[in-house]
């Protein structure tokens, strides 16, 4: 066995003999003892848990992480039974513990739109799913999060009703965009980061940016070294032969597929080649990073996004579960509970977006988490034009890319990287996204086999449950514990009383 302890050091234990059987430290995952209220279920804020399968130090394999004061202290790996015979411990057994996910895009809309979702359901579902930090959009709230003065509302809305950790995301807006000193003043005041958009957002008081607010906003990112997260659709200058014309059925899903093809994507990659080439080494915004959120169209957009990377433009992309899981073949017309923009296209395009994450070129993974009032998804009229445009999934990211990744040969450790390690570097979330000593203590410890149908009876904690196009589907992976900063802030499908996560702001 080998113990890696805070500070980085790893030191050779001396081997404790002793093959126990096995039984001896095995409990049931939860004891009697546990259950406390307050910030964690359970009553302890030094103890260790352990697995046969613990995501760690690049490997996954037996090992007992110690959390001590909500931060990782030490990781035994290996035959950790006989060391912890007289410790605190929770032996999970054969469930995987994981670091936690991190979702670097998830719309919690509040204030302004508490209707639509809120931070205390949103961080009950994330808890739910083994999301231990989001990173909220500053769209779809009112007012926007596009100054110092509207994330000041944002920290006020969010007071006492955080489950997990959150850190926010500015908008760049043509009425920051130009202004750097403004945008100074919201980036000062802790956003991690900043989001636009090339075409309409659906959102009023979020208007579109064009290229120069695009490649000015990231002189001033430069200097935070902070990303630019962009919805990468525009318009293109001329529609071609097969947009949509007045004659199409609304609830065809294929006439919202034609409504916005792969063209837009492409048209806003293009025009983003001199942003992208500014953050080159030596370039006007060189330390920026450009990341291209949700991205869909595995063929043109992605092939233009590798080569812009390949040059040196420092470019991430990210796509979502449900462009991995659904094609448009299986949407049923009407079904507009699976309308998101960029649309769900074809079977082909997601195998090729699964190739294209296994292969690396796409760095990683978020729910895009955007639910509306379910009156606005127009669910009885069925009218794909119309109505409100995003997908609800933030508590069932886990089950659903492992569900459906299964069958692309996906690794535990390709989870982490895409959940975790990744998004944590993107929004510059240090000591957090990895199991390690001296991180702090966001695991998620589930079983991958265990199957679920996530029927009416199936406890879910968005706002509104019918709204999720994953409702009605078989899942496979089940969430056991979650703990953030180590407080065990939900198992066995229960939330600690008190919401105790942090909000998360850049210094
Ligand atoms: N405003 C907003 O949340 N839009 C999101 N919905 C969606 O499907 N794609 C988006 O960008
Ligand atoms: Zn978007
Ligand atoms: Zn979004």
């Amino acid at each position: 066995m080998v113990m890696a302890a805070a500070k980085g050091r790893v030191l050779p234990l001396l081997a404790v003999a002793a093959a126990l059987a096995a039984a001896l430290l095995y409990r049931a995952p939860f004891s009697k003892s546990l259950g406390g209220e307050g910030c964690s279920l359970l009553p302890h804020d030094h103890f260790w848990i352990a697995s046969e399968c613990v995501v760690t130090l690049g490997r996954v394999g037996p090992a007992a992480v110690e959390v001590k004061g909500g931060l990782i202290n030490a990781i035994a790996v290996g035959d950790y039974r006989s060391f912890l015979l007289r410790r605190p411990v929770v032996d999970y057994g054969d469930a995987v513990i994981m670091p936690g996910l991190i979702d670097v895009h998830a719309h919690l809309d509040e204030p302004g739109r508490a209707e639509w979702e809120g931070f205390s359901t949103g961080t009950r579902a994330a808890a739910a799913g083994g999301i231990t930090t989001l990173v909220d959009m500053p769209l779809n709230s009112y007012p926007s999060t596009v100054s110092e003065e509207t994330l000041k509302l944002k920290l006020d809305a969010a007071k006492d009703k955080l489950h997990v950790d959150v850190g926010f995301w500015g908008g760049l807006v043509p009425e920051n965009a130009l202004n750097p000193s403004a945008l100074e003043s919201l980036l000062n005041a802790g956003v991690l980061g900043l989001k636009s958009f090339m075409c309409p957002s659906g959102i009023n008081d979020f208007p579109m940016t064009n290229s120069t607010h695009i490649e000015e906003g990231l002189v001033t990112l430069a200097k935070y070294k902070r990303p630019l997260l962009i919805h990468a659709e525009r318009i293109p200058d001329v529609q071609n032969e097969d947009g949509i014309d007045g004659e199409l059925d609304p609830k065809a899903y294929t006439t919202y597929l034609k409504s916005r093809p792969p063209a837009w994507e492409e048209a806003a990659i293009k025009d983003l080649q001199r942003a992208m080439e500014d953050t080159e080494i030596g370039g006007r915004s060189e330390g920026a990073h450009i990341h291209i959120v949700h991205l869909s169209d595995a063929k043109t957009s992605l092939g233009l996004l590798k080569d812009a990377k390949q040059n040196g433009a420092r470019v991430s992309i990210e796509t979502c579960p449900h462009y991995l899981a659904f094609s448009a073949e299986e949407v049923p017309d009407g079904d507009t509970r699976f309308k998101c923009a960029p649309p769900i296209r074809d079977s082909t395009n997601r195998d090729n977006l699964w190739e294209a994450l296994l292969d690396g070129h796409i760095d990683m993974l978020s729910s895009d988490h955007s639910p509306s009032a379910p009156d606005l998804k127009l669910m009885e009229e069925g009218n794909f034009l119309r109505a409100w445009g995003g997908i609800s999934s933030l508590q069932f990211v886990l089950p659903v890319t492992w569900s459906h990744g299964k069958k692309y040969g996906i690794s535990l450790n390709q989870l982490a990287s895409w959940w975790s390690e990744r998004p944590a570097m993107l929004a510059g979330l240090k000591k957090k996204g990895a199991i390690l000593p001296g991180y702090r203590a966001d695991i998620v410890v589930w079983k991958p086999e265990a199957q679920f149908h996530l029927d009416d009876s199936h406890p879910v904690y968005h706002k509104h449950r019918n709204i999720s196009a994953y409702l009605g589907k078989q899942l496979s992976g089940k969430i056991l514990s979650t703990f953030v900063g180590g407080n065990l802030v939900f198992a066995e499908d229960k939330h600690a009383k008190a919401a105790c996560g942090a909000p998360i702001l850049a210094k």
